[in-house]
């Protein structure tokens, strides 16, 4: 199967001619003038965007684990890319060490010019992140927290106010902003990390498992922030378990297996004419025969 390395967006294919008019094409007359064929001029292929991140040869192993073996992956401007992957694959090893929160054993990431584990002050600036496991100051209010972000993040004051009340609003935590975040529920924890990753307005969003537990609603409320985010120039970086969401949001998509990209590219490539979860069975290893469970059928009354 194709696994492209470019990052061209899928559905960037090559404009289509101009239709010949068929008024045009009918003129017979005695001034008309059979013109000679000409090749068709084919205009140049659109630029692709500029890279944001660049993963090289990434690799972590934790004793005997290795739970991320020599991983790499370009992400465009403007594009949304999914990383997909079974339980303990490596995709929160990865965006660890993407985001410069856990230092790799070689390998290298870069975003935009700033190596992140060389210049971490420089390339941290240009991220929003939404780590998994993500400790929050949780005796803050969401509006405090959200405020704090923003104005360690250099906002002035009212800029963070401003984009507080913005994002609540989007994100439907309007009616949350007054209370303290350890009463949020897991689904409200999300959705506030997600605010506080955006409010600097970053070049790279970089999100584990945004939409783990919240509702179909704001799913899709945080789905529209996240395309206009990508269409005005972000670049978000995602893991999901949830394939069809993935297929829904993402331009290209890598799956990972046992610390290894098994496929990346843009995702009707990926894909290869399956869905996106047949096809992240089939490289996940498929379906296995449930045995030895017979004992599951024998119930305890
Ligand atoms: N701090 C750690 N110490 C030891 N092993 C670790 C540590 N962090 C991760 N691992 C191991 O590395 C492997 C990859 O874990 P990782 O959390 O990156 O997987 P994942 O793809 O994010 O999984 P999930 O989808 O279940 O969240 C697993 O085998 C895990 O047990």
């Amino acid at each position: 199967m194709s696994a492209a390395k470019t990052g061209q967006k899928s559905g960037s294919a090559t404009p289509k001619r101009p239709k010949t008019s068929q008024k045009a094409a009918n003129t017979k007359g005695p001034k008309a003038k059979a013109s000679p064929p000409t090749a068709a001029v084919e205009p140049p292929a659109p630029k692709p965007a500029p890279i944001v991140l660049q993963v090289d040869a990434l690799t972590k192993r934790f004793g005997r684990t290795t739970a991320v073996d020599a991983v790499s992956f370009d992400v465009r401007r403007g594009s949304i890319f999914g990383f997909v992957g079974p339980n303990g694959a490596g995709k929160t090893t990865t965006l660890g060490m993407v985001t410069g929160l856990l230092r790799p054993d070689s390998g290298r990431v870069h975003v935009g010019e700033a190596d992140v584990w060389a210049k971490p002050v420089e390339a941290k600036r240009l991220i929003g992140v939404l780590p998994d496991r993500m400790r929050l100051f949780d005796l803050l209010t969401g509006a405090q927290l959200l405020y704090y972000c923003g104005v360690l993040h250099g906002l002035d004051r009212e800029t963070a106010r401003t984009r507080t009340a913005d994002l609540a609003r989007s994100l439907g935590l309007d009616d949350a902003l007054e209370r303290p975040v350890r009463d949020y529920s897991i689904g409200m924890i999300k959705k506030i990390s997600l605010a506080a990753a955006l409010i600097h307005s970053p070049r790279l969003l970089v999100l584990d498992e945004p939409f783990e537990a919240v509702d179909p609603v704001s799913t899709q409320l945080a789905s529209d922030v996240l395309r206009r985010y990508a269409d005005a120039g972000g670049t978000v970086v995602l893991s999901s378990h949830n394939m069809n969401f993935v297929e829904r949001m993402c331009d290209e998509v890598a799956v990972i297996v046992g610390g290894r990209v098994l496929a990346r590219g843009p995702m009707d490539e990926v894909r290869d004419g399956l869905s996106l979860e047949e096809r992240f069975v089939e490289l996940a290893g498929g379906r296995q025969a449930v045995e030895g469970l017979e004992w599951l059928t024998t119930f305890s009354d």
